[in-house]
């Protein structure tokens, strides 16, 4: 039972005696002075029933009365406030710590894709990948902490015509002005190169493509490439496999799991038999030599356009990997429900794919999500950059963070602990399609919404934990019990946790952890400055307080993807 099924239940036998039909709803009450839930509707039901309102709560207050309630009140015009027994909050807060799940509740397993990160071959990671990257991961972790089968996939963009830049701009840099292209490009010569020259090839190629004869020889690349050129094919193998492992440097640093490290080409061999297949069921359609499908729902706008599957060069574009993926998924990895986590300004190619899915008939039961996030902004409000103006470099960012903890923190492994964990929780600690501003010196505060603030307050809790265990004071039983109004407000943060992540895992939003991390931390300072714990007369019960509030906060981090340290 959490505390809020508790106020339902009762709740929904007050509705039943008071004939009122309406499913009751309770949040969480604003006002603690009032109670710790609080149900609003019935003001909504008298209204539309023709009674008093204030009569009416009344009713169903008395109805709702007992022995887990202290109180059940009315206030202001019909409000319904709940205030939990001291004996119930100390009671579930004990049988919370003795769960292993802290009271989680589980969810029925679905075998679940998590599609994020997406980084592309050649091109150097952005502040774009770090909100996918850290978005993505503590999905993955909160998904898997509900029960589901998760995999995670990064999705490298690594096939359509950023490869065909990209082997023109190493044809370019070989030498070549005229002629055959092939004969230029040699994969020994990628051999041992770096990320920084592989970036600098395709970026060439990318410049030099504002020449249309250019860009068109950069398409009959794109095409022979994915028709199978052995030569290409070598050459982009090597590309790929420099900037697959420069990539996974920088995840393994941010600690962001991948279970499939598949990308755009590996839907490849899936290309042809699905567009014979649309073309069979009459789906897919000619448009001026291109093959499309139609689309529409899924949020999309009246006559969007439809998703170009083919082009009339023969070149299969973003959309049809994409389309050609998600089919792979269902059907060969058995996906039940698949998430792509990207910035907010590709919601109209997820739509576009996803309506094509459904039209197909590929993702029949399947829950398709697109989660977004809104952008990251300088002091200046806008999109935030690195001093030479480029789109803000992820690496410089992560160096940037270990910088200025490492002024901070001297222990070097708990300084990338502190340093890492300030740009995720930053990065976490609003809703995620909101963005935020990049301060780096506010996130490595240890005052405010941050994580050092979390990571300290951890800390500080196991250090009181370990002072108890050196003076053999640790309690035999863990039973929680209440013993000044800063305790019970504390253990009452610790208990709305499984519904954080209840809610985090329906709307996919890491914030709610973030969120209940810094007020459980918030609530256990007061606690802190109110109670003398190791100094109590019978310091057991507030240990135990102490015990349940750092496995909430240790269990809020960890889903969040942030490191812990036991001392600081
Ligand atoms: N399945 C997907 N489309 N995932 C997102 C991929 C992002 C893409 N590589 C880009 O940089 O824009």
């Amino acid at each position: 039972m959490s505390v809020k099924s508790a106020a339902l239940a009762a709740l929904a036998s007050a509705y039943e005696l008071n004939g009122l039909e309406a499913g009751p709803c309770v949040v969480r009450s604003a006002r603690p002075e009032f109670g710790d839930l609080q149900c609003s509707d019935v003001m909504r039901l008298a209204k539309s029933a023709g009674k008093n309102p204030r009569l009416l709560a009344a009713e169903v207050a008395e109805a709702a009365r007992s022995a887990l309630f202290e109180d059940v009140s009315v206030a202001g015009p019909g409000f319904v406030n709940f205030r939990l027994a001291d004996a119930v909050v100390a009671a579930e807060a004990t049988a919370m710590l003795a769960d292993p799940s802290l009271a989680a509740e589980k969810a029925d397993p679905m075998r679940t894709v998590i599609d994020f990160g997406g980084p592309n071959v050649a091109k150097a990671l952005h502040v774009g990948h770090l909100r996918s990257f850290v978005i993505g991961e503590s999905l993955r972790r909160i998904l898997l902490e509900i029960g589901h089968d998760v995999l995670s996939d990064i999705h490298l963009g690594d096939w359509g015509l950023q490869m065909g830049k990209l082997l023109l701009g190493a044809a370019l840099a070989a030498g070549w002005r005229a002629g055959d292209l092939t004969s230029f490009i040699n994969p020994l010569a990628f051999e041992a190169m770096t990320v920084e020259e592989l970036g600098a090839l395709y970026k060439s190629g990318n410049v030099a493509c504002e020449d249309e004869a250019l860009l068109a020889l950069a398409r009959i690349l794109t095409t022979k490439l994915q028709d199978g050129d052995p030569l290409l094919t070598e050459a982009w193998a090597r590309m790929r496999a420099i900037s697959l492992a420069s990539i996974t440097d920088t995840t393994d640093i941010l600690d962001a799991h991948f279970d499939l490290l598949q990308g755009e080409s590996d839907a490849h061999a899936e290309v042809a038999p699905m567009l014979d297949d649309l073309m069979a069921r009459g789906l897919a359609r000619q448009s001026e030599g291109a093959l499309v499908i139609d689309i529409s729902g899924d949020g999309l706008p009246d006559n969007a356009p439809p998703l170009l599957l083919r082009k009339s060069d023969g070149a299969a574009l973003y959309g049809t990997t994409d389309l050609a993926t998600l089919r792979q998924r269902v059907r060969d990895i058995g996906a039940r429900q698949i998430i792509y986590c990207t910035d907010d300004r590709q919601a109209l190619h997820i739509s576009s794919v996803f309506s094509a899915a459904r039209r197909a008939g590929y993702a029949e039961g399947v829950e398709l999500r697109h989660v977004t996030f809104g952008t990251v902004r300088g002091n200046d409000g806008k999109p935030f950059k690195t001093r030479d103006g480029s789109a803000a470099s992820l690496t410089e960012m992560i160096d940037l963070a270990l910088i200025k903890s490492s002024e901070k923190v001297a222990d070097s492994q708990a300084a990338a602990v502190v340093g890492l964990g300030a740009l995720k929780f930053a990065d976490l600690s609003a809703p995620r399609r909101t963005g935020y501003v990049f301060d780096i010196d506010k996130m490595i505060s240890s005052e405010g919404r941050t994580g050092p603030y979390l990571q300290y307050a951890y800390a500080r809790i196991c250090s009181i934990l370990d002072k108890a265990e050196e003076a053999g004071i640790t309690p035999a039983a863990e039973t929680v019990s209440i013993s000044h109004p800063s305790e019970r407000a504390v253990l009452i943060e610790c208990l709305w946790y499984p519904h954080s992540l209840s809610e985090a895992a329906r709307h996919l939003e890491p914030f709610e952890i973030a969120d209940r991390a810094y007020q459980v931390a918030d609530a256990f300072s007061r606690f802190y400055t109110d109670c003398p714990v190791l100094k109590a007369d019978d310091p057991s019960g507030r240990l135990t307080t102490c015990k349940l509030v750092a496995r909430v906060i240790g269990k809020c981090l960890e889903l969040l993807g942030i490191g812990t340290v036991r001392r600081m």
